[in-house]
């Protein structure tokens, strides 16, 4: 079992030390209030972000973080937005390690001056840093999905038994349900979807919906992938995957339903026909700070259900003719280890192009399908087994197959 270095009881001799990559994004922002709220328990080690260098100075004087990385900026620029941000804030300025350029993320994430790594970054570029985390022992809170879906087998076989903890809402839900029961009694997993905002309507009506309407999710407030990712339900068949391969459960033991509260985050169902729900208000405070304190809790993290109030939870099928995105996904991830990595990046240019308004947003669905259905490993791959070169070239050839859509459609 991996050691996850001192534990955050507030009993322990000093606290955890945690780097947040994609510090400055949304699961960022919420690490540094989770680690700013139990200074007891957690301290900033190390921060990496994008191209918001302001916020990332800003966060690396609050925090005195040690290693500090940006992926758009020079080093020279860092250190002198960190000088600024230090002089606005009237303190001296701290000298963090500096790392920058696209393997700065890696490189922070590597540091060796962390117990943890919560890796908030979006997109496939996230791979990199959960490796490098998992390499140099650190625990690894993942809220980047996308590097284990793509990644598969790879990650897996890095990661230690216990070292990768899942920070997404419903991975943290389903773990916390299986701490209760043994995995051959588990029957089943139900992952549980908002439905997001275009919930309720047919195939052709989501044809003409428009970008700022995409954005407008009904319960959570997430970066503009993920927002995207959970109107098309992109977002819960990476979910499947994910749980597929966090638990190792067949993918046909996997189901989804509709929860437009959001307050009931998964479920468990055992053989016996119990099911183990986990269910608290929507913030994933609370799964980043079990995430980063795993195995412990972290008083205070989230509110609890207000069971003084009537509410009413519901639940309904998911119609899987509006949206085919799971279905595909199942279809995919069953195919080649590989075909995940192509199923996430045809999304993710096909996201970009529905934001930039080259394309509508079922074309996202679509690109994907069509990506998914074109790809042969055998001539793209020419042979080469699951490796990063592999995957490399397998979004590589998914991007250009996605651009060349809207290309030829000009
Ligand atoms: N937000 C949420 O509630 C949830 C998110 N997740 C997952 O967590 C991940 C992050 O999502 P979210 O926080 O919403 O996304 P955001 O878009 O809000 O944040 C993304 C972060 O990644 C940073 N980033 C981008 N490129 C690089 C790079 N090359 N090197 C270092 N950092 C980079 C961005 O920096 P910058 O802004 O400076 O450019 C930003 O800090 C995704 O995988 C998402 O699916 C899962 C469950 C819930
Ligand atoms: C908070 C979180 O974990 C998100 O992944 C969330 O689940 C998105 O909501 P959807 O259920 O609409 O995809
Ligand atoms: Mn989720």
């Amino acid at each position: 079992m991996h050691d996850a270095g001192p534990g955050p009881t507030g009993a322990s001799s000093r606290p955890r030390r945690v780097t947040l990559i994609g510090s400055t994004g949304s699961i960022g922002t919420q690490g540094l209030d989770v680690i700013a709220a139990a200074p007891d328990r957690f301290a900033v080690a190390g921060l990496a972000g994008g191209s918001n260098t302001g916020l990332l100075a800003s966060q690396a004087v609050a925090t005195g973080a040690g290693a500090v990385g940006s992926a758009s900026a020079t080093t020279d620029e860092l250190a002198t937005a960190i000088a600024a941000a230090a002089r606005a804030a009237g303190v001296r300025a701290p000298r963090p390690e500096l790392f920058t350029g696209p393997t700065a993320a890696a490189e922070v994430a590597a540091w060796e001056g962390a117990d943890v790594v919560l890796n908030g970054i979006t997109g496939s570029i996230g791979l990199a840093p959960t490796l490098a985390a998992l390499e140099a022992g650190h625990l690894l809170a993942l809220a980047n999905k996308e590097s284990l879906i793509v990644g598969g087998a790879l990650v897996k076989r890095a990661a230690a038994p216990g070292q990768l903890v899942p920070v997404d809402s419903e991975h943290s839900a389903l773990a916390q349900a299986l701490r209760s029961g043994t995995t051959t009694e588990v029957g089943r997993l139900v992952l549980t979807a908002s439905g997001g905002p275009f919930r309720g309507r047919t195939r052709d009506q989501l044809a003409s919906v428009t970008p700022a309407q995409a954005l407008a999710h009904p319960t959570w407030d997430m970066g503009r992938v993920i927002t995207t990712n959970s109107a098309s339900l992109v977002n819960k068949a990476l979910e499947v995957i994910e749980a597929h391969l966090l638990f190792d459960v067949d993918l046909d033991a996997i189901d989804v339903v509709v929860h437009p509260q959001s307050i009931v985050h998964s479920m468990v169902e055992f053989t016996d026909g119990s099911t183990i729900a986990q269910a608290s208000p929507p913030d994933m405070r609370l799964p980043i700070a079990l995430g980063i304190g795993w195995p412990h809790r972290v008083p205070g993290a989230g509110r609890g259900v207000d069971w003084t109030r009537a509410a009413t939870w519901t639940f309904e099928p998911l119609d899987e003719d509006a949206f085919g995105a799971i279905r595909l996904a199942k279809q995919a991830a069953a195919s080649s280890s590989t075909h995940m990595a192509v199923y996430n990046a045809a999304n993710e240019e096909a996201v970009e192009a529905f934001h930039a308004g080259r394309i509508g947003f079922t074309d996202i669905e679509d690109t994907i399908r069509a990506a998914v259905e074109d790809y042969d490993p055998a001539t793209v791959l020419a042979g080469e087994e699951l490796s990063l070169t592999a995957l490399a070239a397998a979004e590589a050839w998914a991007r250009a197959a996605a651009r060349s859509r809207w290309m030829q459609a000009r």
